[in-house]
């Protein structure tokens, strides 16, 4: 059986993971695939209609079409908007692998496809011992790479393929999401990535006016994610 499990880290904190994650799982969802999200660890909880919340989980679990238990979708819900290691801290929470993997596998039996979100960057602390690229080492998934589109990301787009690389996953390809408008030289930048990253670029999300899962979609290809997928099957 085909694998269709990856997941999905960033330049950085706010540069289109969730966007891009929303954009594939509608694409997955609209291709027949049972196709659910997963944040394994959230940092930031804001009250709507009188119930509480994190944003990323909201618009992952709007733009899949399986329904599985919160619990499952987001084992640590954390209160403040922070690094989750200090955000479980200030909680009395400890991060562990165990519910983390239990959760996945349990979700990877309800669905076809499965997209694990991060949390900021690849290497964000969890705890004392353990971080999201640990994570994302335990669960042994491809990798597709967020890149925001701004002065300053290429150095962390090369370092974070490093990272992906030196601890023995495969960047399965990236993203370009333009979070910065008035950047300068995209197109050169871009580029610059495509001769460097030396993984597939599966879309170049432009600057959106309502950023939106199916609006983001239209300009992602996950062809060229098959190779992985069947290597991996
Ligand atoms: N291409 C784009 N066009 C317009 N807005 C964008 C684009 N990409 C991202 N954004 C906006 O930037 C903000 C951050 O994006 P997003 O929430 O997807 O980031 P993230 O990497 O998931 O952040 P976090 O680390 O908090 O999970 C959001 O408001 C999103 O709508
Ligand atoms: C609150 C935010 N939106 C994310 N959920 C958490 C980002 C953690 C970044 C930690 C860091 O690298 O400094
Ligand atoms: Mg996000």
């Amino acid at each position: 059986m085909t694998q269709r499990r990856w997941f999905v880290t960033g330049t950085d904190t706010g540069v289109g993971k969730t966007l891009v994650s929303s954009a594939m799982l509608s694409l997955l969802a609209a291709s027949g695939l049972r196709a659910v999200g997963m944040k394994p660890v959230a940092a930031g909880l804001e009250r709507v209609d009188g119930a509480w919340q994190n944003e990323d989980v909201e618009q992952l679990h709007a733009a899949g079409n399986v329904d599985a238990p919160l619990a499952l979708r987001c084992p640590y819900l954390l209160r403040a908007p922070m690094s989750p290691h200090l955000a479980a801290r200030e909680e009395g929470v400890r991060i562990e692998l165990p519910p983390l993997l239990s959760a996945f596998t349990a979700l990877s039996q309800r669905a076809d496809a499965v997209v694990v979100e991060g949390v900021g960057g690849f290497c964000v602390p969890f705890g004392d011992d353990l971080d999201s690229a640990d994570l994302a080492v335990a669960l042994d998934l491809p990798v597709i790479l967020v890149v925001g589109l701004r002065l300053g990301c290429l150095s962390h787009a090369l370092l974070t393929a490093e990272a992906v690389r030196a601890r023995g996953l495969v960047l399965a390809g990236w993203v370009a999401s333009v979070i910065e408008p008035q950047m300068l030289s995209p197109e050169a930048n871009l580029q610059t990535l495509r001769d460097r990253l030396g993984a597939p670029l599966l879309g170049v999300v432009p600057h959106l006016a309502t950023p939106d899962a199916a609006g983001a979609a239209r300009h992602l290809d996950l062809r060229a994610l098959r190779a992985t997928a069947l290597a991996l099957a």
